[in-house]
């Protein structure tokens, strides 16, 4: 299932518009901010699809049944340009697990490149749901690979994927691979250029964060 949160005119549109704007997005704060946001709003809607169950509290006046969610789910990200959506989605998932997985591309002499990863911690997500935020869903690539590292971490009951941008072409690339996987992005761009980033996309969402990366 695709979910496209600025489908319909919503506030998403107005944070989405700031990231990508060049007059606005330089303003860090406002640009993890943004990012945060989205993960806020993706993290809304994945709660309404979570198992529940019924528990009964105590109020000063009576008791009452309530619902609440029944298995917490495990929230992960991508280092670095991850973290600001992944935050977002714990604002609201307060109670979640949190995994974490380094990554990053190396580019060759021709400027092709290779995702290598590095580092990988996460909690167990047998028959948990896992949401996956990457906020630049451009080839997939890095993506796949992650989410094949955190499948050994057991067997989910949900997979998520929560981008505030996608390619058309990031997007298939995961529901062939993933065809169950609930795919929840903020909006999504037609094409990728040759170094692949979404156009017309927004920049390095990291860089953006967090400051101008070295090239290694
Ligand atoms: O366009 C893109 C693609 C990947 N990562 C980014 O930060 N931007």
């Amino acid at each position: 299932m695709l979910t496209i949160l600025s489908e319909k005119f919503s506030l998403v549109n107005q944070w989405i518009n700031e990231l990508r704007n060049v007059e606005i997005q330089h303003d860090r704060m406002r640009f993890r901010r943004n990012m945060e946001r989205i993960g806020e709003i993706a993290a809304f809607e994945i709660s309404k699809g979570l198992e529940t169950r019924e528990v009964e509290i105590q109020t000063p006046l009576d008791t009452i049944k309530v619902t609440e969610i029944a298995v917490q789910p495990v929230i992960t990200t991508i280092l670095r340009a991850g973290v600001p959506l992944f935050e977002g989605i714990l604002n609201y998932l307060d109670g979640a697990d949190c995994g974490f997985v380094a990554a990053y591309r190396k580019h060759d002499a021709n400027d092709y490149f290779s995702i290598k990863q590095d580092y990988l911690t996460c909690p167990s997500i047998e028959g948990r749901p896992l949401i996956v935020g990457d906020p630049m869903l451009a080839t997939g690539a890095s993506l796949i690979e992650a989410i094949k590292d955190l499948l050994t971490h057991g067997t989910p009951s949900q997979l998520h994927i929560v981008a505030a941008i996608a390619s058309r072409q990031g997007v298939e690339t995961i529901q062939n691979a993933y065809p169950d996987a609930e795919i929840w992005v903020g909006a999504i761009d037609e094409n990728l250029t040759s170094k692949g980033y979404i156009t017309p996309g927004l920049g390095d969402a990291g860089d953006l964060s967090y400051g101008e990366k070295l090239q290694r």
